[in-house]
C-alpha cells in the first residue's frame, strides 16, 4: 500500500465514533498521524521554538554548564557526539528534561537512577517556565489521546490509567540539527519507548517514517504534532500497535532544523499489561517485535533505562548502573 502522507487527526473531534475510528486505523497502519485541534496557540508553540533557538545560541560554556555528564539522571545538554542511535552518531544537538523530582537516596534498582532533578541554565529563565509549561499541557493531551485509543481499540477508557495515574514519567527534549555533510544522520532509525510521542517540527523537513518497506517524508505543517505509537503501546497491544520505525535526515550545510519532542510513559515502577483485545484485533497483529538489538521490556522503568544507556553511552559512565542495564541497552 502506498501512503503520500500521513493521517491526520483532530484532537478535537476524539469524542466523536468517527474520529477514533480513524484514530485506531492511523494508530494500527501507520503508527504515525498529525495531531491537529489540541489546542495549544501557535503563538504559544513558536515562544517555545524561540527560546529553544535561543538555548542553543547560549555560549559552549553556558550549554555545558549544564551538560548531562554533569547530571546523575540523564538530563541536561549534549553536544553533537553525545548521542548514538544504531552504533553511529546522531549530528543532533539536544536539551532533555523530565518530570521535576528529586533524586532516590537508595537506589533499589539501576532504573530509579532516571529520578530526579533537571538541570536549567541561569542565563535563560524563560527555558524552564516556557518549557515545563508546555510538557503540562502536552501530557493532559496524551492522556485524553490514550483514553481514546483504548476506546477506540474496544476498551474501556481508563484501561491503562492504572499504570500513569496522576504522575506519567514524561521525558521531552529541545534538539537542533546542523547542516553538515559528514553524515546524513541526523537521529537513526528507531522506535520511541513510551506510549506516545509528540513531535513539533519547524519548517525544515528531514523527518522520516518506515511505511511499507519505504521511508516516507514527514512534511511540517504548521501548528500540528506528529505523533507516534512508542514500544510500551506495541506491548499493551501484543503488537496489534507497532512501534513505528522513524529517522531524521542531517540537513545540507547551512541550513538547520529545530524540533521538540515529547514522550509520554507510565509511571517507572509500573508493568504494562496486555490488553485483551477484541477477536478480530487479536487476529491482525503481527505480534510484539523480536529484535535481538532491541527488546522490548515491560517494566517501564527498565524500558526507558535501556534506551537511555544505549542512547547516551558517555553520559551513562558517570550514572550508577548494573551491567545488566549496560546489556539491555546494547
Ligand atoms: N529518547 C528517544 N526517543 N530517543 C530516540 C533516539 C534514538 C536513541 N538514540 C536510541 O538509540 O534509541
Ligand atoms: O526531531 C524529530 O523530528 C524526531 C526526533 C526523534 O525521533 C526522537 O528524538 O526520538
Ligand atoms: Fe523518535
Amino acid at each position: 500500500m502506498t501512503l503520500s502522507q500521513l493521517p491526520t487527526i483532530s484532537f478535537k473531534r476524539l469524542d466523536t465514533p468517527e474520529e477514533r475510528e480513524k484514530l485506531r486505523v492511523a494508530a494500527s497502519e501507520v503508527g504515525f498521524f498529525y495531531l491537529v485541534d489540541h489546542g495549544l496557540t501557535t503563538q504559544q508553540l513558536d515562544a517555545v521554538m524561540t527560546v529553544s533557538k535561543q538555548f542553543f545560541d547560549l555560549s559552549e560554556f553556558e550549554k555545558k554548564a549544564v551538560a548531562m555528564n554533569r547530571s546523575a539522571h540523564f538530563r541536561g545538554y549534549n553536544a553533537v557526539g553525545g548521542e548514538r542511535t544504531g552504533g553511529a552518531v546522531d549530528v543532533r544537538e539536544q536539551f532533555d528534561w523530565m518530570n521535576e523530582e528529586s533524586a532516590v537516596v537508595a537506589l533499589q534498582a539501576s532504573w530509579q537512577t532516571l529520578i530526579g532533578p533537571n538541570l536549567w541554565p541561569t542565563n535563560l529563565s524563560e527555558l524552564r517556565s516556557k518549557l515545563l509549561s508546555l510538557t503540562e499541557q502536552q501530557t493532559r493531551i496524551a492522556v485524553t489521546l490514550l483514553r481514546a485509543l483504548c476506546e477506540s481499540l474496544g476498551m474501556a477508557a481508563d484501561a491503562l490509567d492504572g499504570t500513569f495515574s496522576d504522575a506519567p514519567y514524561t521525558h521531552s527534549k529541545i534538539i537542533k540539527y546542523p547542516g553538515t555533510t559528514a553524515s546524513t544522520q541526523g537521529v537513526g532509525a528507531h522506535k520511541d519507548p513510551g506510549y506516545l510521542t509528540f513531535v513539533l517540527q519547524d519548517q525544515q523537513s528531514g523527518l522520516q517514517v518506515e511505511y511499507d518497506g519505504h521511508w516516507l517524508d514527514v512534511e511540517p505543517r504548521a501548528g500540528s504534532f506528529v505523533v507516534n505509537i512508542g514500544e510500551l503501546l506495541e506491548l499493551a497491544s501484543d503488537g496489534f500497535l507497532q512501534a513505528t520505525n522513524h529517522r531524521v535526515l542531517a540537513p545540507e550545510p547551512g541550513v538547520e532544523r529545530y524540533s521538540v519532542a515529547y514522550f509520554m510513559a507510565a509511571q517507572l515502577d509500573s508493568t504494562v499489561p496486555v490488553l485483551d483485545l477484541p477477536a478480530e484485533m487479536k487476529e491482525k497483529s503481527k505480534g510484539v517485535s523480536t529484535d535481538p538489538n532491541n527488546q522490548l521490556l515491560s517494566h517501564v522503568g527498565e524500558n526507558v533505562l535501556k534506551g537511555r544507556v544505549r542512547s547516551h553511552p558517555d553520559a551513562a559512565k558517570h550514572i550508577y548502573v548494573t551491567p545488566q542495564a549496560h546489556q539491555n541497552g546494547t
